[in-house]
């Protein structure tokens, strides 16, 4: 079988873990990586992860060109770079290759942008990427409307340098139509890769739900979980919870 050829935005702390998920796939080619700098400028990502093939050039931004898409095909480009990355990437869409944004948090203009994007192709958008998340963000609506009196507090904790809130925490409060002033909590500490909580306060009983990404490599197991969704699919915009919504539709009479 042919395999699935994967471009990636962003060398950090989260892009060199999802290369390194998709060169450990023998379903996936890395074909390239953009990252910002010249680091490693055509260096490839494999040898400088550990890898004994070369796979994942790596360029700059500024090496992309007109024709740098149709020059080097992929078939999904996956963006974990920042909320800058997409402005290169309109060729990628118009080439009809598959767009996956991780980044956290955009701007409606970027938004906007990304929605522009899947008129031609397949754009899946997640500010968190895990399986566990989206379970956890639909099972939470339907509690919601199960305990529609709770009180609904959320936690997220991430590593120390971790600038903004965590966008995951933000879409979950609007799926739960809370005010993001007042019922979301940040906690920056040491290295913690990703955790939230969403806590259901009755009056004689507390539901906790959580989720711990342990390893950078969910995001990525998540990235290829929702490249395995979109082949085959007609362009427009997803989601990964709406994707887990109609599994969870799919799946519901349990007893
Ligand atoms: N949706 C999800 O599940 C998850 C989303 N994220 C998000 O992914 C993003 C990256 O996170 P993280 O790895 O921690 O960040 P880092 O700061 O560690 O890495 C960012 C990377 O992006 C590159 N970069 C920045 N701007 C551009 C650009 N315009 N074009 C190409 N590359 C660019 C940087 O290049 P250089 O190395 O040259 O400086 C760097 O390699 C964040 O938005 C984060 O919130 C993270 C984890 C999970
Ligand atoms: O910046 C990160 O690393 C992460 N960002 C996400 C967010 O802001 O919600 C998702 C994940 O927990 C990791």
């Amino acid at each position: 079988m042919e395999k699935i050829k994967i471009g990636v935005f962003g060398f950090g702390k989260t892009g060199k873990v999802i290369a390194s998920e998709f060169l450990n796939d023998n379903l996936f080619t890395l074909v390239w990586v953009v990252r910002k700098s010249h680091d490693d400028h055509h260096k490839y990502a494999s040898r400088l992860l550990g890898y004994e093939f070369d796979a994942g050039e790596i360029f700059t931004g500024e090496d992309i060109g007109e024709d740098f898409f149709l020059e080097r095909p992929v078939d999904a480009l996956i963006d974990f770079s920042d909320s800058t990355g997409i402005y290169l990437y309109k060729r990628a869409a118009e080439a009809g290759i598959t767009i996956i944004s991780a980044i956290s948090k955009y701007e409606q203009e970027e938004l906007d942008l990304l929605k522009s994007f899947a008129q031609c192709t397949t754009v899946l958008y997640s500010p968190n990427i895990t399986l566990g998340i989206n379970v956890l963000m639909v099972a939470a609506q339907i509690l919601q409307k199960i305990a529609p009196h709770a009180d609904i507090e959320i936690v997220e904790e991430h590593f120390k340098g971790k600038k903004e809130v965590s966008g995951t925490a933000q879409k979950i409060a609007n799926s739960l139509g809370l005010n993001v002033e007042e019922h979301l909590n940040s906690i920056r500490v040491g290295g913690i890769v990703g955790r939230h909580e969403i806590i259901f306060g009755m009056p004689n009983q507390t539901i906790r739900l959580s989720h711990e990404s342990i390893s950078r490599a969910a995001f990525g197991q998540g990235a290829i979980f929702a490249i395995k969704f979109l082949i085959g699919k007609p362009p427009g915009m997803y989601t990964m919870e709406t994707i887990i919504a109609e599994m969870f539709r799919q799946n519901i009479p349990v007893y």
